[in-house]
């Protein structure tokens, strides 16, 4: 078993720092540019395990992808050139591959087999199973296509509106992708407003598509044409520095260069309505994505309710709020948060056994979570669940833990940041 043994700061931090390029445009980079005919490039692409399994998805369906560290040279003929894997395709642990592709594949006219690691097997596909069968899709799979593998029959599909009962930016983007290679228009209509990649990119491309509030439209039979872009900074990365920050005393760090699409910057938010002392500082739009920096100096802080609309916003980022939460005056309410229980791992769960194990009182609910503050953690071994944001926020922890904190498991935070302890490191110069 992989083992790292971490140690407390004895310093705060000061830091200026950068991070990895966002995990969400880098697979809808991939994907978008493979259908599109033609020459497309893509600089500080995400190299992660996951961001990596939708380019091996596109170069068994025959797309050409060179990759040199984070840049990207994606040569495609188009989607009438995209060939039949040879083999099953294999989304690792990946649930954004594995929603969007699925996507793709059931509108288009070839037969697909494929299949996730041990996590990925257990997160529900019925969700865009479901919907992508209303539009004609033909797909098999393991409990009645609720879950991986999947036989996918490619055929033509007819555009729907669909009213989404999950608060979900996969789904969406998988019937808005379908929706594209259909006959007809298809409109999504969202409970909250989810991630909005899809519609800020997709007309970068040239494809057209209208968004009302939360109604986003699409006509079928648009084909990508070739695009040229600059992933920017990971805000859901950042948001582990951003954290050891908030926790660590005296500390300042600034990231510079980071994504700041307010259907994502629900963290920020989150840490003000806490007390926190933050500087947003937009310096460029690249495509439809603004980009800037953010500084954060630290300030002792309060709980909090985060719950509703804001959740969505910042749903790959409560595990490391829970931990700042744990740090703040008073309790914080984390609330509809279910979505939590079907990500790479139980999160909400793996999140309350961790901090319950660094001496953190948390009460587990259905769709969240209930933290006292004002915790002294202690080191103590403790296992990522194969979940790379567990295991980043295992590590932040361990900054401010007493003693030794052994991780098990943490080469799963490859999967969306590779670099992260050489990040880390850094910071104890
Ligand atoms: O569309 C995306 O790129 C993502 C959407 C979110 O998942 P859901 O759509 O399941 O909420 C998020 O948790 C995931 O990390 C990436
Ligand atoms: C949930 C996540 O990703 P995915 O759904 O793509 O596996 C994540 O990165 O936290």
């Amino acid at each position: 078993m992989n083992e790292i043994t971490l140690s407390p700061l004895d310093h705060a931090i000061a830091a200026k720092m950068t991070v990895p390029g966002d995990k969400s445009i880098s697979h809808r980079a991939v994907i978008f540019s493979s259908l599109a005919k033609g020459t497309s490039h893509v600089s500080n692409f995400l190299a992660g395990e996951d961001c990596m399994r939708t380019i091996q998805v596109f170069r068994e369906l025959g797309v050409e992808i060179e990759q040199s560290s984070t840049e990207l040279v994606i040569k495609s003929e188009g989607i009438a050139s995209l060939k039949e894997a040879e083999r099953p395709v294999y989304f690792g642990n990946s649930g954004t591959t594995a929603r969007l592709v699925t996507g793709v594949l059931a509108a288009l006219p070839l037969f697909t087999t494929c299949y996730g690691d041990d996590s990925l097997a257990k997160r529900p596909m019925d969700r865009i199973v479901l919907p992508l069968q209303q539009m004609g899709a033909k797909i098999d799979g393991r409990c009645e296509g609720s879950y991986l593998p999947l036989a996918i029959h490619g055929t033509s599909l007819q555009g729907i509106t669909y009213d989404m009962p999950v608060k979900s930016a996969q789904v969406k983007s998988a019937i808005l992708l379908a929706g594209m290679l259909s006959s007809g228009e298809t409109t999504i209509i969202e409970q909250v407003k989810t991630r909005d990649h899809t519609e800020q990119m997709l007309p970068q491309f040239g494809v057209d598509l209208t968004v009302k509030d939360r109604k986003v439209t699409i006509q079928g039979g648009q084909e990508p044409v070739p695009a040229d872009l600059t992933v920017p900074g990971d805000i859901s990365s950042a948001a582990f520095f951003l954290a050891a920050a908030a926790i660590v005393p005296d500390s300042h760090i600034t990231i510079k260069d980071v994504g700041l699409n307010p259907t994502r910057t629900g963290l920020i938010k989150a840490l003000e309505m806490m007390g926190a002392d933050i500087l947003v500082k937009e310096t460029r739009r690249i495509g439809g994505e603004p980009v800037g920096n953010v500084e954060i100096k630290y300030k002792e802080l309060s709980g909090a309710h985060i719950e509703g609309e804001l959740i969505p916003s910042l749903i790959d980022e409560l595990p490391i709020l829970a931990l700042v939460a744990t740090q703040a005056n008073g309790k914080t309410i984390i609330g509809d948060a279910g979505e939590l229980r079907v990500k790479e791992t139980d999160r909400i769960a793996a999140v309350a056994q961790v901090l319950t194990s660094f001496g953190a009182e948390v009460e587990e609910k259905q769709d969240g979570l209930i933290i006292q503050g004002k915790s002294s953690l202690k080191g103590t071994v403790v296992d990522s669940y194969m979940d790379h944001r567990i295991g980043m926020m295992i590590a932040i922890a361990s900054l401010i833990a007493e003693g030794k904190t052994v991780l098990t498991n943490g080469q799963c935070i490859d999967i969306s940041y590779p670099g992260f302890f050489k990040d880390l490191e850094s910071l104890k110069k």
